[in-house]
């Protein structure tokens, strides 16, 4: 049995259903967990968070239960709650609009769990999380996060960084660089869409975005391209998977949420890199033919 730490923030999501809306929970690290669970139901999967004491927060809290997420390192903060986004597509391809100024997962790795997630950390095998969870988190907590990730790498747990960037976490796009360039040196497994890097680095280049990750020592990279095929980088090779595009997709929500679980779960159980890129693809594609992250 393989136990994975999937650090980040799950917020109460809507998206259009008939003449109203309806209300779920999701989030990227919570969506690629609930994936990764799924698909691999005997592995221990840990969503580390923090939430508030309200009765959305124990909503949320039912529901990662309700997923069979563990919830050991949980912590619950007075007076916070839970963050809010709306779903919005055009031809399928999502939006999102965000309310989470009163968010309590912005205090991840700042409250009194941190101590325990300290000592037990090296008990896993791999720590994922994205740039969502980075740019939540405030200096103190992503400070104490990169000090974490780097006492778990040298135990061999495996660190795994989805590059998901969204603009409107950061008051400057040089604070967003400036964490990237920093964390990928922390990295085994490096995530990232073109999607992402363009919007980041105005860089569109496959080979660059592989180089660049490959120069900071990441020895796994599955560059993630929408409907387009996939460059991969291991074991000092680079290569190409095949995908079969798909148009007139529903919503595109989690698409790269839902390959990230799949394919790590394949990882973790021993599949090859393409077998696993393989069954990222397959669950991507059911995803994004149906509303919402969670389907
Ligand atoms: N239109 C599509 N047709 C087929 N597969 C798709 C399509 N869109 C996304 N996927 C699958 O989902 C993965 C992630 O999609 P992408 O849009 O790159 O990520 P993200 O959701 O992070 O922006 C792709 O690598 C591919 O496997
Ligand atoms: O944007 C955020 O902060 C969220 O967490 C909301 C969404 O659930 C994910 O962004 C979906 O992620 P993709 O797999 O890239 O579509």
């Amino acid at each position: 049995m393989a136990k994975i730490a999937v650090v980040g923030e799950c917020m109460a999501e809507l998206y259009m259903q008939g003449d109203g809306y309806k209300q779920t929970f999701a989030g990227d690290t919570f969506n690629c967990a609930v994936y990764l669970k799924r698909s691999s139901p005997k592995d221990s999967v840990e969503y580390i968070s923090v939430l508030g004491k309200d009765s959305w927060s124990k909503k949320m809290t039912s529901c990662f239960k309700e997923h069979n997420l563990d919830t050991n390192y949980l912590d619950f903060k007075d007076d916070k709650t839970i963050g809010l986004y709306i779903i919005t597509t055009d031809n399928g391809e999502r939006s999102f609009s965000y309310w989470r100024g009163e968010s309590a997962a912005k205090e991840l790795f700042t409250t009194p769990v941190l101590e325990k997630i300290k000592e037990d950390i090296s008990s896993f095998d791999m720590i994922y999380f994205s740039a969502i969870s980075l740019a939540i988190m405030n200096e103190k907590g992503r400070n104490s996060f990169f000090e974490t990730i780097q006492k778990a790498r040298e135990t061999g747990v495996k660190i795994v960084f989805d590059t998901n960037y969204r603009p409107k976490l950061y008051t400057n796009t040089q604070k967003a660089k400036d964490i990237y360039n920093e964390v990928i040196n922390y990295c085994d497994i490096v995530l990232p869409s073109i999607e992402d890097e363009e919007d980041l680095w105005g860089v569109s280049d496959s080979n660059k975005i592989i180089e660049k990750l490959k120069t900071a020592g990441v020895k796994e990279i599955i560059l993630k391209a929408g409907k387009e095929d996939i460059m991969y980088y291991y074991q000092n090779e680079i290569k190409i998977v095949k995908i079969k595009a798909l148009e007139n997709i529903v919503d595109s929500t989690s698409a790269g949420d839902s390959f990230n679980g799949a394919y790590l779960s394949a990882r973790l159980n021993g599949d090859n890199i393409e077998d696993s890129i393989l069954k990222g693809q397959e669950l991507a594609s059911k995803v994004i033919m149906h509303k919402g992250a969670i389907v």
